[in-house]
């Protein structure tokens, strides 16, 4: 499977357990790998044959700007099920992360890969 992938999205949400983070808007860094045949659209070099990562981002920027979730893990999981059903992706990987949570790290966060229903394994 081919991959199309977007890097180091940036987007301000709601996010966190504590009181104080239910306040504030913090920064949230996404990087998606997201499974794609690629072939038609090099063999045709037509934009509709690819997965159209600009329109990837603006699903995804849009979504996370109007959460409010408490867990990484959950804003995770809903991107990714965003993405196999609003982009009808086979496969997808989301790397979320917070950089500025945990004083003394780089950055804290989850990695998780979904299937779609009946992508095989
Ligand atoms: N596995 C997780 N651990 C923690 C999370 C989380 O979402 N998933 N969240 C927090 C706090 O919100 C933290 O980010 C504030 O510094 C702590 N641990």
């Amino acid at each position: 499977m081919d991959i199309v992938y977007i890097r180091d999205l940036r987007v301000d949400a709601c996010i966190g357990i504590y009181d104080w983070e239910r306040k504030i808007r913090q920064q949230i860094r996404i990087d998606l790998d997201m499974g794609w045949d690629n072939r038609p659209a090099a063999e045709t070099d037509d934009i509709q044959y690819t997965l159209n990562y600009k329109e990837a981002a603006k699903l995804v920027e849009t979504f996370v700007m109007n959460s409010e979730f408490q867990l990484v893990e959950t804003l995770a999981e809903q991107i990714a099920a965003l993405l196999l059903s609003d982009m009808k992706l086979p496969w997808v990987k989301v790397s979320l992360g917070k950089p500025v949570a945990v004083s003394g790290s780089q950055e804290v966060g989850v990695i998780i890969e979904r299937l779609a229903k009946g992508s095989a394994e």
